[in-house]
């Protein structure tokens, strides 16, 4: 009786557990079948219909619609969890959101966690920060090409969403060591994947509605030399759910530290890479190279800026293209590192071709393939 209850005892909490990334890292952690896992709380401020689905299983799933601005909301959540893996924030580079709204969310939201795992005694904090911590710099110093955790880079940023994940990987790393209820030390570590795709990437479907409204085309606008770092969703989840099993057992190597997220998806220009799902679905990309000046560009980005500003009394106006999202498209940014692999074990769980098959599959169902 003693070795079941020791079995099945732990109790991990998943913030954001209904976004993009959040719900794989839930199915991920039901599929794998943690052995001691007895029970996940989901905690988003919009809970998801699919929940109910996952909460006839043998692992208890617990969901907790709440909000990481609010300290004693998180605190009841975190409260009798050992793993904390933190991916609630607001993602946005459009401008749709108020600077600070996104520091509220982003960096105050994770000073709440980190505050509830010292004050309820939860020992292990696992943090979905983000290549965008590195750059672009507002020097406009190019990215690295194949860099790794130690390649140097002047990360200082003015855009609220780098500026608020780089300031909650920070408190999170400073975190570790920290002594939590019961006296035993708080053990964190941040992951940061470079551009995560798979099913439930918004980003791509707006892409591929763009490109049907456009006769089944898109036009080039990014040339194809700019490589931008690129992970498969499922491969980010099994990473998290790695770190959130090994932190235990390798506290003093894995404390404190950061991984990038990497699998085997290859080295291509934003626009090429989407044409990997694209593609299969019907659409093509127009020009070996970019239709319009990169001058026009920047030109248009920073009207679409100038415009979003004017109309914010009114409406929001909140493009992709603006100065920020163009930077970075522009920019190369590519990691090549085995820093999971040699402190945790990390392997892809799923293959290029898999990762880029799941994906495909996904686009298709969302949408159905254009005739
Ligand atoms: N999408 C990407 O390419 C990348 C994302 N990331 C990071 O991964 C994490 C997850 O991102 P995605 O899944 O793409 O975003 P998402 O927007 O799909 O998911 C974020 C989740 O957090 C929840 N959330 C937002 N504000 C909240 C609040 N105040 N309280 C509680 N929950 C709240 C949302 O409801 C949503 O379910 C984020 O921390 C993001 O910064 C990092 C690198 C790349
Ligand atoms: C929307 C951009 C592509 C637009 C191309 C244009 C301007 C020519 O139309 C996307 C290009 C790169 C993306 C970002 C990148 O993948 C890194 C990210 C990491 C995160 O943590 C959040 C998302 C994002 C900022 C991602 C957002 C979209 C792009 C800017």
């Amino acid at each position: 009786m003693a070795g079941t209850a020791q079995a099945q005892e732990q109790v991990y909490l998943v913030t954001g557990g209904c976004g993009f990334l959040g719900e794989h890292v839930v199915r991920m952690l039901l599929q794998q079948q943690e052995p001691r896992l007895r029970e996940i709380r989901i905690f988003d401020l919009h809970l998801s219909p699919w929940l109910e689905e996952l909460k006839t299983g043998p692992v208890q799933v617990t969901a907790i619609q709440g909000d990481v601005t609010q300290a004693h909301e998180v605190a009841a959540a975190v409260a009798g969890a050992h793993v904390v893996i933190h991916t609630a924030g607001l993602v946005d580079v459009f401008g749709r959101s108020s600077p600070k709204t996104i520091h509220e969310v982003n960096v105050q939201g994770t000073k709440n966690v980190i505050e509830a795992c010292v004050q309820t005694g939860t020992r292990f904090l696992v943090y979905t920060s983000s290549m965008e911590v590195v750059g672009p710099n507002i020097k406009g110093h190019p990215f690295y090409s194949r860099g790794n955790e130690e390649t140097p880079y002047e990360a200082v940023h003015s855009h609220p969403y780098p500026c608020s994940k780089a300031l909650a990987e920070q408190l999170v790393l400073e975190a570790n060591g920290r002594r939590v209820r019961g006296g035993l030390p708080l053990v964190t570590c941040a992951l940061r994947p470079t551009g995560i795709y798979g099913e439930g990437h918004q980003i791509m479907r707006d892409f591929y509605r763009q490109g049907l409204r456009l006769g089944c085309r898109l036009f080039r606008a990014i040339p194809a030399s700019v490589e931008h770092g690129r992970v498969y969703v499922g491969n980010v989840a099994w990473m998290h759910v790695l770190v959130a099993r090994e932190l235990e057992q390798r506290e003093k190597l894995m404390g404190g530290q950061v991984y990038f997220c990497y699998d085997e998806s290859p080295y291509k220009s934003y626009e090429d890479f989407n044409m990997e799902f694209l593609a299969p679905c019907g659409l093509r990309l127009v020009g070996t190279r970019p239709l319009v000046p990169y001058w026009l560009l920047v030109l248009l980005a920073t009207l679409n800026a100038l415009l979003q500003w004017l109309l914010r009394p009114f409406l929001l106006y909140a493009p992709m293209l603006n100065p920020y999202t163009l930077a970075v498209a522009n920019t190369t940014f590519t990691v090549s590192t085995n820093k999971a692999q040699r402190h945790f074990g990390y392997e892809p769980l799923f293959s290029w071709e898999d990762s880029r098959n799941r994906t495909i599959r996904w686009v298709q169902a969302v949408e159905g393939s254009p005739s």
